[in-house]
């Protein structure tokens, strides 16, 4: 099967919910909680996470974003940047209120798979993507950053994957994206012992690939990135990259509805749902 093909296909169970108006925004003045422009010098489209203030991934988050990768993809752009408009965080990870106290089983279904569907979207997508991390990322922020090709940040923030002590295991389409940026051993080492790095520390092992002082900077090291492509077929270039990541997605689009069941099952353990409470208290009581 072809990969676009391939990555429009879905289970008829999933497409159910991937489709239906359940748990939609139902406010039409409501803020955008993605923001979309377009780099007049260079064609780029910028896509900004505003879902203040920390940009918790939400439901609704997921399938905004996930509007915007289909606009993309059929206005067959040049390439993307992705950040956010909050200070200080590029993305808290997924909003922990959609994980605790017991969330509704529904909302919690259609979550887990719009969090699939922004994987799919992000990893798969055929422009070249850059991730400008200005702010922290942890956890869900991080799974964005490394489903993109090329990973910039601002200097004095934390990135990793911290799901292990808040006793969350990270499943494997997560675990083979950290692993298709990090050598096996190193991603292992992240992944287990849950330490979000510092910039520096994220560069020095590969997570990241630059670090910039300013936007301005940013957008000129995004433009290296994009220009390497610039003499190459958009099309031989963007079926190379789905060659190299079909693997993980087909295993993922064939496996989605258990993936949701099973982190579901796991969510609703009494033992979890105590674990992320006490994380998630410790979290508001920080700041007391
Ligand atoms: C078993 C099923 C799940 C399996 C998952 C596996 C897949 C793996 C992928 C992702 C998992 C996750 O993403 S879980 C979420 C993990 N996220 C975190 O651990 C980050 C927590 N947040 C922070 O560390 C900090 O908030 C920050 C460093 C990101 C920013 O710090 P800052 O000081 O700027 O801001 P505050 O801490 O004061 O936060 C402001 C406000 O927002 C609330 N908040 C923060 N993060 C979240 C969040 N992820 N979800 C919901 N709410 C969040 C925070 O409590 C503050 O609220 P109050 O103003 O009410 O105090």
């Amino acid at each position: 099967m072809n990969f676009s093909r391939l990555l429009k296909t879905t289970s008829a169970l999933t497409s159910r919910w991937l489709c239906s108006g359940r748990f939609q925004s139902t406010s039409a003045a409501a803020q955008k909680l993605v923001d979309v422009s377009v780099d007049s010098k260079t064609g780029v489209s910028i896509v900004s996470l505003n879902r203040k203030p920390v940009n918790s991934l939400s439901l609704e988050l997921f399938k905004e974003f996930c509007g915007v990768m289909d606009d993309l993809e059929s206005e067959k752009v040049r390439g993307m940047i992705l950040k956010s408009s909050c200070d200080n965080v590029f993305s808290s990870g997924l909003d922990i209120t959609e994980l605790y106290p017991h969330p509704d089983e529904d909302r919690f279904h259609a979550f887990w798979l719009w969090f699939q569907e922004t994987w799919i979207k992000l990893y798969g997508s055929s422009f070249p993507t850059v991730a400008f991390i200005n702010g922290h990322a942890p956890a869900g922020g991080c799974v964005l950053a490394i489903s993109c090709e090329y990973r910039i940040m601002l200097p004095y923030y934390k990135i990793g994957l911290n799901e292990a002590p808040v006793g969350i295991v990270a499943p494997d389409w997560v675990v083979n994206s950290l692993k298709s940026v990090l050598a096996s051993r190193k991603a292992e080492q992240l992944l287990t012992s849950g330490r979000l790095l510092d910039t520096q520390e994220a560069f020095d092992i590969g997570l990241i690939d630059k670090i910039v002082n300013n936007e301005e900077e940013a957008l000129a090291r995004s433009e290296e990135f994009f220009s390497t492509f610039d003499n190459v077929p958009k099309l031989a270039r963007a079926l190379t990259k789905q060659q190299v990541r079909k693997n993980e997605i087909s295993k993922l689009i064939k496996n989605r509805s258990n993936d949701a069941k099973l982190f579901l099952n796991h969510i609703l353990r009494p033992e979890t749902q105590k674990i992320i409470g006490s994380y998630f208290k410790s979290l508001k009581d920080r700041k007391k």
